[in-house]
């Protein structure tokens, strides 16, 4: 459905975007994930026309769309401020597509009711933005992508003016919204916890190039590099002669490995000695709901991080001499890089 390849995009002497390429299914929300700087508003607004790449190509549907003005493609657009115009009504503000496009008042009127329909605020016509809470107001800016049947909609960090509870909550109904309208989403965010929420696949991007593309559970269960493995979840990425330590048999990793992730998860601590454990010390311990989070520097380096959950009933405290190995094999994964 959008397909973008080798994308290479350059500011003067800034080489924003490296050879990125992605391609979206139909009915796919997709968000780009990175730090800042890393060029993900970049991508998106190369997918939407707002600008042009040096090289490679952008493709919607099937049409080549590289160099074509944003009103030329089919794309909807919710801006992180939203940009609601403060002196239009919220049916004013939804409908002004569909007037720019002259379409005559009954479908204005008609299209508008389903568009707000959609973002459940029914009853909120005659409103201003100002008299809006923030979530609300996204949901006016969705409604006013919505109206126009675009086939994708582009997202750059539509969450960010909402505070942390209610942003949890839009992610959600964003997803629920997009899946029953059966549209294609791209979204940009930096925050790991909306990409996990909202996507059926992440792109973890670094320095313009895309790390890798793929499922939130692949991320999270099998990261390619260190980079993502590190960004996506806590991890230990272990210098690959450290992780021999608890995986004896080094599973026949690949020579280019260089290090091993585990995840805090996947880390067993017992205060006996245990067969092919490791030896540490507790470093610090703090409860996470659920979970208790343990810090263990192990003898002879280097530390790493266990979460242990509370129904174990396993009681450590700082100083305590612990032994550290693994749950699952398995769960010790190669990635390219270290940190
Ligand atoms: N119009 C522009 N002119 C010059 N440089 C730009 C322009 N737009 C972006 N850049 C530069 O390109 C790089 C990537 O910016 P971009 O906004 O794509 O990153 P980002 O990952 O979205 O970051 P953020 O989360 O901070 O928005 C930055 O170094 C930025 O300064």
């Amino acid at each position: 459905m959008i397909e973008v390849s080798a994308l290479n995009k350059h500011f003067g002497a800034n080489h924003v975007l490296r050879d990125c390429s992605l391609a979206i299914d139909a009915g796919e929300v997709v968000t780009l994930l990175g730090a800042s700087g890393c060029g993900k508003t970049t991508l998106l607004r190369c997918i939407a026309g707002f600008e042009t790449p040096q090289q490679g190509r952008v493709t919607l549907a099937g049409e080549d769309v590289t160099t074509l003005p944003p009103n030329r493609r089919d794309v909807g657009f919710v801006f992180q401020n939203y940009a609601l115009f403060p002196h239009m009504t919220v049916a004013e503000n939804v409908g002004y597509g569909l007037s720019v496009r002259r379409a005559d008042r009954k479908t204005m009127e008609s299209s508008v009711a389903e568009a707000l329909d959609m973002v459940s605020l029914t009853g909120f016509e005659d409103r201003f933005p100002k008299s809006l809470s923030g979530g609300q107001q996204q949901r006016v800016a969705l409604a006013r992508a919505l109206v126009l049947h675009p086939k994708v909609l582009l997202m750059d960090e539509a969450f960010n003016a909402l505070d942390a509870k209610l942003r949890g909550a839009m992610q959600i109904e964003l997803r629920k919204i997009v899946k029953r309208v059966g549209l294609t989403a791209v979204c940009v965010t930096h925050d790991q916890d909306e990409a996990l929420t909202i996507s059926d696949r992440i792109a973890v991007m670094s320095e313009g190039r895309i790390e890798q593309f793929a499922s939130p559970q692949t991320i999270y269960d099998s990261p390619t590099t260190a980079f993502v493995a590190d960004f996506i979840g806590a991890a230990n990425v272990l210098p690959r002669k450290a992780a021999d330590r608890f995986v004896a048999d080094d599973q026949g990793w690949a020579n280019d490995v260089q290090s091993i992730v585990v995840r805090p998860e996947n880390f067993n601590l017992t205060p006996q000695v245990v067969p092919g454990a490791v030896p540490g010390r507790v470093d610090f311990v703090r409860l996470t709901g659920p979970d208790m989070a343990y810090e263990i520097a192990l003898d002879g380096g280097p530390s790493v991080r266990a979460l242990i959950d509370r129904h174990d009933h396993i009681q450590l405290d700082v100083g305590d001499q612990v032994y550290v190995s693994v749950r699952d094999k398995d769960g010790c994964k190669p990635v390219l890089g270290a940190l």
